[in-house]
């Protein structure tokens, strides 16, 4: 974010709507501003203008996200100094990162233009914090939404532009060190040959948005493989919520105390009968995501600052850094009835509504067993179904369902099928040629189909 990027590059989060102002002529300025204002955060992280100003650029930029979560950050710095404000003698510094006594002041400091709090009364000093913190609600306020719920908003998942390289592609090294791990997990037993590699280019050279899909990655079989043939377990689980624990115990990862998903039954007097993933399915995910204040930026933050990290100074911790972690979290975790975990092998597979692969969970709640569900020839590509829940639905159902876990619509070879039946069905409907029916020229899009003989009306002979 502390470096303009391409233009190009730019895919806001939240879509137009109508009564935006096009920012297209403007896209240059913004997005040095955006860079110059995240220089003047890493600068003085501790004044509430710097947030809020940025929080205003992204609003324009319309990432609504990322601007609450400036906007929350100018509201918790408002909010402290305004706590700290009765409390004597002490008044905010310069840039406001640090205390001084009101009579240790003199001579102490920049006394710049900008640093107001030299001269200003202790009264002048809460109005403007005041102001600042109403400004900084307002923005944050006018990112979310008022309905279902106030304190929520709406965004959909992009790839936020100012990530660096490395972490936005895999590179060849990464991906022949991910191969080495597929060949030493994939060998069947008293065989030392992979049955599956990971792969470039996974649907087709370009991506569903028609940019290069250089790094989307799948596994494609190596062999001709048969119906049931055990192809790997993958131990590699790096995060998550193994349950309740094994034979009663209460040990898990967050020591007994139970996962924060609030559908996943996992203490031990949850009855893990009943499998809560339906209640996830009907409450559905949408293209567009709702985001909350208090669980994506109020309880994050604060949990960070009680680990002890400084969440205005250190910038790993900016607000687009955990959507972006959220986002590969929602990507790339499976979970069962007990569980909810990432597993990075696994996370490779592709989905797909008519799947060649399954797995299962195994007993220790870590490893995954990944087998065939049909023969499959070598160089095919391998699926798993991402929820099986859907597997009879409809494509308009399944697509709904695929957005929890993809960002745009399914490219699976069922989908694309019955997409294009559709398409067809509703172009015969159609005419052929568009909803008015005015184009094609076949029988009933073409303006010479109303040749049948009409009946005379007296008035015809006048
Ligand atoms: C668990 S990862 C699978 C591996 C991923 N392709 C990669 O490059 O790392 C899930 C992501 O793969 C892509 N993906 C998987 N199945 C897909 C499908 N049927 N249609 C479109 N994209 C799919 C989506 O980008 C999704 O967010």
């Amino acid at each position: 974010m502390d470096t303009p990027f391409a233009t190009t590059d730019w895919q806001p989060t939240r879509p137009p709507e109508p009564g935006d102002i096009d920012s297209t002529d403007r896209l240059p300025a913004l997005i040095s501003t955006l860079a110059a204002q995240t220089k003047a955060i890493y600068r003085h992280p501790y004044d509430p203008q710097c947030w809020l100003q940025r929080a205003k650029t992204l609003t324009e930029l319309r990432y609504p996200e990322l601007a609450v979560g400036d906007a929350h950050k100018a509201l918790l710095l408002c909010r402290a100094l305004l706590a700290r404000l009765g409390e004597g003698r002490w008044k905010p510094g310069y840039r406001m990162g640090f205390w001084m006594r009101e009579d240790d002041c003199d001579g102490v400091g920049e006394k710049t233009g900008e640093s107001q709090d030299e001269d200003e009364g202790v009264a002048e000093r809460e109005r403007r914090i005041t102001d600042l913190q109403s400004e900084a609600w307002g923005v944050g306020v006018g990112n979310l939404c008022k309905f279902p719920a106030a304190e929520e908003g709406r965004y959909s998942l992009r790839r936020y532009p100012w990530m660096r390289a490395e972490h936005r592609v895999r590179g060849d090294a990464l991906l022949a060190l991910l191969n080495e791990e597929f060949a030493a997990r994939t060998s069947l037993r008293g065989r030392r040959s992979p049955l599956c590699e990971v792969r470039r280019h996974a649907f087709g050279l370009s991506g569903a948005d028609g940019r290069d899909s250089h790094d989307v990655l799948g596994v494609f079989a190596l062999e001709d493989l048969p119906d049931g043939a055990f192809l790997m377990v993958d131990r590699s689980k790096t995060w998550g919520c193994i349950g309740p624990g094994l034979g009663g115990s209460v040990v898990n990862l967050r020591g007994g105390e139970g996962c924060a998903n609030p559908l996943h039954p996992n203490m031990p007097s949850d009855d893990a009968a009943d499998d809560l993933r339906w209640v996830r399915g009907r409450a559905g995910v949408k293209k567009v995501r709702l985001f909350s204040l208090e669980a994506d930026f109020a309880i994050p933050v604060a949990w960070l600052q009680h680990l002890g990290i400084d969440v205005f100074a250190n910038p790993d911790y900016n607000t687009w850094v955990l959507f972006e972690i959220k986002a590969r979290e929602n990507n790339n975790s499976w979970s069962d009835p007990l569980h909810h975990c990432v597993s990075p092998l696994f996370s490779l597979f592709n989905h797909s509504c008519e799947p060649n692969v399954t797995w299962n969970t195994g007993k220790d709640c870590i490893a995954l067993g990944i087998a065939l569900q049909r023969d499959v020839k070598a160089g095919e590509q391998l699926f798993v179904f991402y929820d099986q829940y859907v597997e009879d639905q409809s494509l308009e159902a399944r697509r709904e369902s695929m957005w929890r876990w993809l960002e745009d619509d399914c490219r699976c070879s069922r989908c694309v099928r019955e997409a294009e039946i559709e398409a067809a069905r509703s172009s015969v409907e159609w005419g052929g040629g568009g909803v008015d029916g005015s184009g094609g020229g076949d029988e009933k899009g073409s303006s010479d189909w109303d040749t049948a003989e009409k009946p005379v009306f007296p008035e015809d002979l006048w």
